[in-house]
């Protein structure tokens, strides 16, 4: 029988539960056949209603293969036009090689795939630690877990992140620093075009970003659920810093919300998902939108996503572009340096837009 109420548990047995907890896939391993009531999502943020179909429109696929020949305008437009009605975009023909990306999805899937207490060897609860195998976004402060394990590192500076990054399996860092540096030249090559999106030079959101910008990945471990209907893989949210570019296999599950309806991401082999997170936003004066999304589980299909966050450098100022402000258009949001604005944004469980919106001017 499939349980039916939230919070059935009293905070002892929380915190007993979570000490225990060494992943979701664990959980599976361990043959449990229905959701552990500490999954039950406790509000609408952390489980999935039965939703209602979207009137329609879908997120818009960019084919940037004549990004450097004569299509680059249409390419700008196209660009310009999602980032403002979406703040959503999947991209083909980027660039990074096809053999890259399956490698890539492989070598995550074999990090799951190993005994649990090789992942267990890098385990940590602690947000801050930039190298760690975790689950659900932050135990510590949610009152209901997410349906996820991941592993998380960062990939700038390359070779210094790698010697922090697991040794198992074998491949792993081979395959991931190839990958890091695919993504990166795709990276540099959006915010280009997301500068000439804003009527800007090619290499001005690249110049606010700075030379010591940040790229962080995260691989992302959705097991099958019971119960998929009472829980979330990740809840609400927008993404913190400036473009993540996302990998996913061929299991559906990742939603944008749009002007009130959640819209599903449709697997589009060997794409990359572009979203623009807070920064862009306050950085476009709100013109590009940093729109929430959430990633659904399945009952029988195991989910793999892999976004990479690109971010600008921990000091850079975010604040209105000036060139985009005028007296038709004022500064929208406060400046914060990006390090200030993470910090807030960790303090808290993921809360839809709440850190963002603290910084708007009213
Ligand atoms: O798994 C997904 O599709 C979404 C992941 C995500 O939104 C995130 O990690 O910020
Ligand atoms: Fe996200």
């Amino acid at each position: 029988m499939a349980p039916t109420a939230a919070n059935l548990f009293t905070p002892e047995e929380f915190s007993s539960f979570k000490e225990s907890l060494r992943g979701v896939k664990d959980l599976v391993d361990s043959g449990i056949r229905e959701l552990p009531r500490f999954y039950i999502g406790s509000d609408s943020r952390m489980r999935v209603q039965s939703s209602v179909l979207p009137p329609g429109g879908e997120v818009p696929i960019v084919d940037l293969r004549e990004l450097d020949g004569s299509d680059r305008g249409r390419i700008v437009e196209a660009v310009a036009r999602a980032s403002e009605e979406w703040g959503f975009f999947q991209v083909i023909n980027h660039g990074v090689e096809a053999a890259t990306i399956h490698e890539m999805v492989e070598v995550a899937k074999e990090f799951f795939a190993m005994p649990v207490e090789d992942r267990m060897e890098i385990f940590s609860a602690d947000l801050f630690k930039r190298t760690r195998f975790g689950t659900s976004h932050n135990p510590s402060r949610e009152t209901s877990l997410e349906w996820k394990d991941y592993l998380r590192h960062p990939c700038l500076p390359l070779e210094e992140s790698m010697q922090s990054w697991p040794t198992k399996p074998a491949s792993y860092r081979r395959v991931a620093s190839d990958y890091c540096r695919g993504v990166k030249g795709l990276a540099d090559k959006l915010l280009e075009v997301l500068s000439e999106s804003l009527g800007l030079e090619r290499r001005y959101l690249g110049s606010v970003f700075g030379s010591e910008r940040l790229q962080e990945m995260f691989c992302n471990y959705y097991p099958p659920c019971p119960n998929p209907e009472l829980t979330i893989g990740i809840g609400e949210h927008s993404d913190v810093g400036g473009i993540t570019l996302l990998l996913q296999n061929e299991v559906e599950g990742l939603e944008v919300c749009k002007d009130g309806h959640w819209y599903s991401i449709k697997p589009v082999k060997d794409a990359f998902v572009v979203n623009l997170g807070d920064q862009l936003q306050i950085l476009s004066n709100g013109r590009f939108k940093s729109v929430e999304h959430r990633a659904k589980v399945s009952s029988d299909k195991l989910r793999i996503s892999i976004p990479t966050f690109y971010q600008p450098s921990r000091g850079a100022r975010i604040r209105p572009i000036p060139e985009l402000l005028d007296e038709e258009h004022p500064p929208a949001y406060k400046e914060v340096t990006f390090q200030d604005y993470l910090a807030d944004f960790f303090k808290h469980k993921l809360q839809g837009k709440r850190c963002l919106d603290s910084y708007k001017i009213l």
